[in-house]
């Protein structure tokens, strides 16, 4: 758990970071969010000890961040940054040990976990362990960022914009997956995006940031269905009902007395993939494996059912 208090960071007379109060619970998933030059970055690098503040308190799992050396503080917060930050003359092994060997992990132990962490990822051990950062796509580079900052179990993880690099589609697959780890680790993850899609698709809460200050912090579908002012309601411009339906799964809105005799979409379906089944084949009704969905139904959810159903 993360505890920002009355924090303020400032450079010069400019203040990048504004008397700013957030707490980050255990195994949450926070997205901050907000245009170039709010505060993001600054925001993460101060929890880690990267700079200094100018005011106010950071806690990271109940210790005042102030009683600890940033070198100490930062072995136990993994830190993922967009360019990767890998050192280009390590091979993937090394990088990945990075802070195993800081904390003088016994060498049997450290190549053990060398070959969890990228069987995580998605990366055989045996084609990757011995390459050079250059003979990395930009996809698997960012694999190995995220691996190397979990690869000593840290309970919180930071990450600037981490899949920025990465084309669309792979970046897609990354986020996907990156979720599931973070899931199934229970990791605290502090994400910083300017991205849209990206924030609805990952955050448990969004904290939309401008001008070093919060303007809202709160779920996705609460801040898309709700925005709390223009700049919020601006920075969306109407876009995120599609990136919501992608969060849902349509058997959680099947109606279960109306049974089609065609085969039904696969049971993990969401309810963007009804909705492009519907546009691509022209289907009023789709076929659940628990029953099945109409149109109107699916229009109904996306104006109004979906905040109802939080
Ligand atoms: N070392 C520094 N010296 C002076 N000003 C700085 C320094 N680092 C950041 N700033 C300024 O502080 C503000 C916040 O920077 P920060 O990097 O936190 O923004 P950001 O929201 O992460 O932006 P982006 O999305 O473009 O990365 C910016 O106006 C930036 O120019």
């Amino acid at each position: 758990m993360i505890k920002i208090n009355n924090v303020t960071k400032k450079y010069g007379d400019f203040t990048a970071v504004d008397k700013l109060s957030l707490t980050v619970n255990k195994a949450e998933f926070l997205v901050i969010l907000g245009p170039s030059g709010c505060g993001k970055s600054t925001l993460l690098r101060l929890i880690n000890k990267m700079i200094d503040r100018n005011g106010g308190e950071i806690q990271v799992n109940g210790e005042d961040i102030d009683t600890v050396k940033g070198e100490e503080l930062r072995k136990k917060i993994g830190y993922v940054i967009q360019s990767t930050g890998l050192f280009p003359h390590m091979d993937v092994k090394k990088n990945i040990a990075t802070v195993p060997n800081l904390l003088n992990w016994e060498e049997k132990k450290i190549s053990k976990r060398v070959d969890e962490m990228l069987t995580l990822v998605g990366l055989q051990p045996e084609k990757y362990k011995d390459k050079k950062p250059s003979e990395l796509s930009g996809g698997e580079a960012q694999r190995i960022g995220v691996a190397r900052a979990i690869a000593s179990d840290p309970d919180i993880l930071l990450m600037d914009e981490p899949f920025g690099a990465v084309d669309p589609i792979n970046r897609l697959r990354l986020q996907k997956e990156f979720r599931k780890i973070q899931r199934e680790l229970k990791k605290t993850v502090v994400f910083v995006t300017h991205d849209i899609d990206e924030a609805l698709l990952l955050a448990d809460r969004i904290c939309v940031m401008n001008k070093g200050e919060i303007v809202q912090l709160d779920t996705p579908e609460n801040i898309v269905l709700h925005p709390k002012n223009d700049f919020v309601s601006d920075f969306f411009k109407g876009e995120g009902i599609l990136t919501i339906l992608s969060r849902k799964p349509a058997v959680d809105y099947a109606n279960e007395s109306v049974i089609l005799e065609e085969e039904p979409l696969d049971k993990n379906a969401t309810l963007r993939e009804v909705l492009t089944d519907m546009l691509t084949t022209g289907k009023e009704q789709v076929a659940l494996v628990n029953g099945s969905i109409s149109w109107d139904s699916i229009l109904k959810i996306a104006g109004s059912d979906l905040n109802d159903s939080e």
